[in-house]
């Protein structure tokens, strides 16, 4: 990658690319521990959903839900994509990788089980304003391999995920390779990897903080919209 968007990147806060009009890709039930605490079979390919780029928020903002929905974290690894990424092979894809971050893949559970049953576009579940907490960009060098990395989350204090990206059933390099086989990756769009086992509700006024190795920690208050 060039050296020049290297720093470009690192320069700034994942949320500016919202304003360009970045993608945000999500992988679901990518995870053997989430799949087995959910009774569910590993899928045979990966499951990609999007999630809309104005639902973006970082430190110092608040995640907001409605009292009356069930709305659940998931801590994830995110990937940033660092070139235009199009087609690529599973042995070429760790090369369009910018970087990375720390993500909350936020999920409205009222909404999402209800459009699972009609079998309806999960949209409107996943990409609510605020459901995309990240962290600061993380350089790529800080990462030497996205396939071992430790992540976990406490909600007000008591630790809920405690997981591995070793834990992934689609390994990071399987997954940007299978969204470019379809959808072109451009520099800045952000990848959800998928959460590991533990994942639950949140209650308006609680706390989220979690961690991704020892390269950040990032903690989100939660308030009500009603
Ligand atoms: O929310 C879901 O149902 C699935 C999902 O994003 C994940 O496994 O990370
Ligand atoms: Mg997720």
């Amino acid at each position: 990658m060039a050296s020049h968007l290297v720093s470009r990147m690192a320069s700034v806060h994942l949320p500016n690319f919202s304003e360009v009009g970045r993608k945000i890709v999500g992988a679901a039930l990518n995870y053997k521990s989430l799949a087995k605490d959910l009774k569910v079979q590993h899928p045979q390919r990966p499951i990609i959903f999007l999630k809309a780029t104005s639902s973006y928020i970082k430190v110092g903002q608040d995640i907001e839900i409605s009292k009356s929905d069930i709305v659940n974290y998931e801590v994830e690894l995110g990937v940033i994509i660092g070139k235009k990424c199009k087609k690529v092979t599973e042995s070429n894809a760790l090369d369009y990788i910018g970087g990375y971050c720390l993500a909350l893949d936020m999920t409205n559970v009222s909404i999402l089980s209800e459009a699972r049953k009609a079998s309806a576009p999960w949209d409107l579940g996943k990409g609510f304003d605020t459901a995309c907490p990240v962290s600061k960009f993380i350089p790529k060098e800080d990462i030497k391999n996205p396939d071992d990395v430790k992540l976990w989350l406490k909600l007000n204090g008591d630790i809920k995920q405690n997981g591995n990206t070793n834990d992934m059933i689609f390994s990071t390099a399987h997954l940007i390779s299978f969204v470019s086989q379809f959808m072109t990756l451009e520099p800045g769009d952000l990848l959800l990897t998928g959460s590991p086992s533990g994942v639950g509700p949140v209650r308006p006024n609680d706390v989220l903080e979690c961690g991704l190795d020892d390269l950040v920690t990032m903690k989100f208050s939660v308030k009500p919209t009603d």
